[in-house]
């Protein structure tokens, strides 16, 4: 594959494992396959997730230079910012974690909101955590070099990282090695997923699979669920990645758009819709399985959505990416009493 260039830091178990979900398929008519690749459990670090398959290319950069600190930036509830601590305890270098008020905490929230899940286990692998008050945006912000010149002015060499890795120059790669494995994977399921379904925030996840799928020219299979609420600047900022990573890979293909649903990122970034709530209680129930009202919980709620309006063909193999995030979940039990 074009990936073997790229240096790469080993931070997961090996292949995310592929889970049938046969019971949800059955609970929606049994008129798809559904299946869901686990980057919910791809590591040991923290709680697992999408963005230790990103930092797999980024660490080799971190650790050819010698810096000191990791700088990452995400909401209270980051899964990015728990990540990059966990990481950089992997690695031997300390974090510094700019959290910015992304998410309007609901009034229920308030109180536990920034000393539960994400944030505690940060706290608990020595993350310098950072709570400040701005408000929510996948760019790039101010919130982040102001700390990034604040450890300079202390001496220290801060390696930046920023959110979800997406602007990163190597934050498309990770996923694009998801294909590569996901195409291994079929090879030993003697199956052939006809689509696939991806949550999309800062979008370097759906990007690096749009990518990957691209060598194989099946990048129209990939359907990605916004969960940002500001869907023009994540279909724009997914596809200037799409585009760096088939250069970067040597692939010789420009990709000018890809599908984004976003029917279910309301009311907000960060704050959980009703079928939200809905579609969470429905996979826990019918598959044991835990999605999160941030992420998860709105790309599984399209999927349902998406198989009852028949988006799909009868009998047709429809893989669910898995991301992680169900670590906030203690963050926001009022939503499940
Ligand atoms: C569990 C989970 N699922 C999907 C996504 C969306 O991924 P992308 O940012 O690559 O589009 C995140 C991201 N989270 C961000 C964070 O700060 O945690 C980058 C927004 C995620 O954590």
């Amino acid at each position: 594959p074009l990936l073997d260039k790229f240096a790469k830091y080993p931070l997961l178990f090996g292949p995310s494992p592929i889970s049938k979900f046969d019971n949800l398929s059955k609970a929606l008519g049994k008129k798809v396959n559904i299946f869901a690749k686990r980057e919910d459990r791809n590591s040991g670090l923290a709680f697992a997730g999408n963005k230790l398959r990103k930092f797999e290319y980024i660490v080799p950069d971190i650790l050819a230079g010698d810096y000191t600190h990791i700088v990452s930036i995400g909401g209270i509830q980051s899964n990015q910012t728990l990540m990059t601590v966990a990481t950089a305890c992997k690695i031997g270098l300390k974090a510094v974690t700019v959290q910015e008020n992304w998410v309007p905490i609901p009034e229920a929230e308030k109180a536990t909101y920034d000393k539960v899940g994400n944030i505690e286990a940060s706290r608990i692998m020595g993350g310098d955590v950072r709570l400040v008050p701005d408000g929510f945006d996948i760019g790039l912000r101010k919130s982040f070099q102001d700390a990034i010149d604040d450890l300079k002015a202390q001496g220290f060499k801060p390696y930046p990282v920023p959110a979800g890795c997406s602007e990163h120059k190597y934050g498309g790669l990770g996923f694009v090695g998801f294909v590569d494995e996901l195409i291994e994977q079929e090879k030993q399921l003697g199956v052939k997923f006809d689509k696939v379904v991806v949550c999309c925030v800062t979008g370097s996840s759906a990007a690096g699979i749009i990518s990957g799928m691209a060598q194989y020219g099946r990048e129209k299979d990939v359907i990605a669920i916004d969960a940002s609420f500001t869907p023009e600047k994540t279909k724009e900022q997914t596809l200037r990645i799409v585009n760096n990573t088939n250069k970067l890979l040597g692939l010789d293909k420009t990709i000018d758009d890809f599908q984004l649903d976003t029917r279910f990122a309301h009311p907000c970034y960060g704050l959980p819709n009703e079928g939200t709530i809905e579609a969470i209680k429905f996979v826990g129930r019918t598959e044991g399985v835990l999605t999160d009202p941030v992420y998860e919980g709105k790309s599984i709620q399209g999927l349902i959505q998406l198989v009852k309006e028949g988006a799909f063909e009868e009998g047709s193999n429809v893989l669910y990416v898995h991301l992680g995030g169900a670590s906030a979940l203690s963050a926001y039990s009022s939503y499940f009493k």
